[in-house]
């Protein structure tokens, strides 16, 4: 073990090699035509400009130096793209050299070292892993398939929200209960996560939803962290937020919820031999895995990792977003009854809403595209790498250097959107402008190569759940506080919800059979 004096020395030797470094960077930016940026700090680069909450000091500082801006976050320069023009530079035209991502201590410890996907580098594992899913485990015949889960699981939701009538709720806490049901039936295939069925309570080797939630609490939390060991690796071995203890330890909790459920999948395999036949997504997984010709061996991590991404992705995701969609209308009254009367004129009161009535549904679309417009999920799409030098839009670039596209800011840009701090569906009625990663104005789910996977599932997730909220009651803030009162402060993290989470009151608008399964 070094002594106190000698890691000390060690440190501070360290730390002038840095700062050199950073000399020799900035001598060779200027050698190079580097996109405008404030000035950076030896060490820690511009990180002390991002603040709580990075995607609002990003925008104003991006106010100053413009669509295109050079940062330095320790030891690595960023780039921040906060025009649609950008974007469109980064993720279509030389998407092939950022279809990377960076590699963190989150994707080592907590993604099973890259062997998910969206933590993945480019390159055959991350290829294998996009095909699985495109193909097989989120094909549209796929999620068709589970679409009675989807209508179960959404009766249940409402048979819940019912019995809550008059009181005030937490309404994320619901939403998130719905999804991860959702999910977890998707991909487990079974009902213990889920109270729509048999509940189960944990045990010790049976998580319960309780405990999965709250492994999947701090699954994002750490995996939206700023870890400044990612940034300063130098630093990394000090540990000085404490992370990456905490990823050790989600890690053990990941591992023996994992064992659970492969050890019990694989056993269902093994007692039916040939008679098996895949039910649910890790089913579906394990027998890719026995495929004697992959491209690239499934290994018992890849299963974990991608096990996870389909847990994660999904369930958050859709959640905060129909949270911040009820924030926004429960202040417009007018809004929630505009919804309703469409909802009240193609679907009728005398049942609920069906995955089939959505086309039909064009106000609700318009509602979900504009909560995607003003409270994108990841604020910041997940950083991509450059994986060679090369010249954007003028500039030089180099190899390894990290770029955010900027949603939040995208939308909120007054060329793009008039009034862009109203919430207004109607700005997307008669629009042709869509979520699927072509309109570089609206980006909820990325674009380009590594753009989500999961889109068409989450959209079903958000649109259905949010038809049925709408349509089954009406809302208004509890103990009568002021709509126009409602904190709308944003916490930052791998997704962006409320602040203060939304408490409301729901009351039953349809005949009150339909609320009693
Ligand atoms: C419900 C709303 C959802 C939103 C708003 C959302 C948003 C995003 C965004 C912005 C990205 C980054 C894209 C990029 O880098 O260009 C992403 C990636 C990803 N999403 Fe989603 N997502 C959602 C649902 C889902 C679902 C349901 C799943 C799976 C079941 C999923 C799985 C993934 C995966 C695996 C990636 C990583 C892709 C890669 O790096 O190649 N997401 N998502």
């Amino acid at each position: 073990m070094e002594s106190p004096s000698s890691l000390v020395l060690t440190i501070s030797l360290l730390a002038s090699l840095a700062f050199l470094s950073g000399v020799f960077i900035r001598r060779r930016c200027k050698q190079l035509k580097c996109p405008p940026g404030p000035k950076p700090w030896p060490i820690i680069g511009n990180l002390i400009l991002i603040g709580s909450l990075p995607h609002q000091s990003l925008h104003k500082l991006s106010q100053l130096y413009g669509p295109l801006m050079h940062l330095k976050f320790g030891s690595y320069p960023v780039l921040i793209a906060s025009s649609p023009e950008m974007a469109k530079e980064f993720l279509k035209n030389h998407d092939h050299i950022f279809a990377s991502r960076p590699q963190t201590t989150a994707g080592k410890y907590v993604n099973y070292n890259y062997s998910d996907i969206g933590f993945a580098p480019y390159g055959p594992h991350w290829r294998q892993g996009r095909k699985l899913f495109k193909n097989e485990l989120l094909s549209a015949k796929r999620i068709e398939s589970f679409q009675y889960i989807r209508v179960e699981e959404m009766r249940a939701f409402v048979s819940r929200l019912y019995g809550l009538s008059g009181k005030p709720v937490v309404l994320v806490e619901q939403l998130t209960h719905l999804t991860l049901s959702n999910i977890s039936r998707m991909v487990f295939g079974e009902k213990h996560f889920s109270v729509s069925g048999d509940d189960r309570h944990g045990s010790d080797s049976v998580p319960s939803l309780q405990e999965l939630q709250e492994i999947l609490d701090e699954f994002f939390f750490l995996n939206g962290a700023f870890n400044i060991g990612d940034w300063i690796p130098w630093l990394d071995f000090l540990d000085l937020q404490g992370y990456v203890k905490r990823m050790k330890a989600l890690r053990t909790k990941l591992d023996r919820f994992h064992n659970y459920v492969f050890d019990q999948h694989n056993r269902k395999k093994e007692e039916l031999g040939k008679d098996f036949v895949a039910q649910d997504m890790v089913d579906l997984l394990l027998q890719l895995a026995d495929d004697p010709d992959p491209d690239v061996k499934l290994t018992s991590d890849a299963l974990r990792g991608l096990t996870q991404d389909l847990i994660g992705g999904g369930t958050d995701t859709a959640a905060v977003t129909v949270e911040w969609a009820i924030s926004e209308l429960i202040k417009q009254p007018q809004l929630i009854r505009k919804a309703a009367e469409e909802l009240d004129k193609v679907v009728g009161k005398e049942r609920w809403v069906e995955e089939t009535d959505i086309p039909q549904l064009p106000y609700i679309e318009a509602i979900m595209k504009e909560t995607m417009r003003k409270h994108p999920v990841c604020v910041l799409i997940p950083s991509r790498l450059a994986m060679e030098d090369c010249n954007v839009a003028g500039y030089d670039i180099r190899k390894g250097t990290r770029v955010f596209v900027n949603t939040w800011s995208i939308g909120r840009d007054p060329l793009l959107w008039e009034q862009p701090e109203e919430f207004c569906p109607n700005r997307f009625i008669g629009r042709n402008i869509n979520v699927k990663g072509t309109c570089f104005e609206l980006l909820p789910f990325g674009a380009g190569r590594r753009m989500c996977p999961g889109y068409s599932l989450g959209l079903k997730m958000i649109q259905l759940s949010l038809a049925n909220l709408l349509h089954g009651f009406n809302w208004k803030l509890p103990d009568n506080n002021r709509a126009e009162d409602l904190n709308m402060e944003e916490a930052y993290g791998l997704v962006t919800p409320r602040k203060f989470p939304l408490v409301a009151v729901m009351e039953p608008r349809l005949p009150l059979h339909l609320y009693n399964i």
